[in-house]
């Protein structure tokens, strides 16, 4: 019995996964990571990092962060504690979607992840205090490859559903996008 349901998102290759807790009287065990199962899914090869945030504050946005090839990257970002509105930008040069953006609600409660292709900005804003996020990485983290779009660019307008705080001040220092941006090509 699959252990997740995956539902396809209107960004080719980003997936919603709803992982299916198997609960009984003592409380419940969630599976988080599936290789076999993920793979239908498009996560390919072993995963290189897992990195876990913690955000202090309601309200607080990180992102909209990317790498580049060749550390260009597909990210498994589940929700542990509190909920977040998830953000995942289309950046790939030729992509149907280019430069569109998608989001939902990852949270403890709704057992919601996105499978976010290489290619993808992510980002995210907290709505709750004390929210924590795992992200499990398919390329290390490469300082050289790193990349980011800023969250209040104007050729996304991106809806973000709280005013933004505390922003880092690399996250307000990134630069807009060149109106002849053509996107990432992997
Ligand atoms: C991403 C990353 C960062 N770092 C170091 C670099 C900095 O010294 C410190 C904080 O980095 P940054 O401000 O980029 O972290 P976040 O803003 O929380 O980025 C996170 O939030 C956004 C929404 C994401 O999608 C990133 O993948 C995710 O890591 O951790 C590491 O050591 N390993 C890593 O994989």
């Amino acid at each position: 019995m699959s252990r997740f349901v995956v539902t396809a998102t209107p960004l080719p290759g980003l997936m919603q996964i709803q992982r299916q807790p198997l609960a009984d009287a003592r409380g419940a065990l969630t599976r988080l990571f599936c290789a076999q199962e993920l793979a239908d899914a498009g996560w390919h090869g072993p995963i290189a990092q897992i990195n876990h945030t913690h955000t202090v504050q309601r309200s607080t946005v990180r992102g909209l962060h990317y790498q580049r090839p060749p550390a260009a990257e597909a990210k498994l970002v589940s929700c542990l504690h509190g909920a977040v509105w998830d953000v995942v930008v289309d950046l790939r040069a030729g992509s149907p979607t280019f430069l569109r953006w998608y989001a939902t609600e990852l949270s403890a409660e709704n057992h919601t992840a996105l499978l976010i292709p290489p290619g993808c900005a992510h980002g995210f804003q907290t709505l709750q205090d004390h929210t924590e996020l795992l992200y499990l990485h398919s390329a290390p983290h490469t300082p050289s490859c790193e990349a980011a779009v800023h969250v209040s660019e104007p050729q996304l307008a991106i809806a973000w559903p709280l005013p933004i705080a505390n922003l880092s001040a690399r996250d307000a220092a990134h630069t807009l996008l060149p109106p002849e941006f053509e996107g990432i090509a992997l």
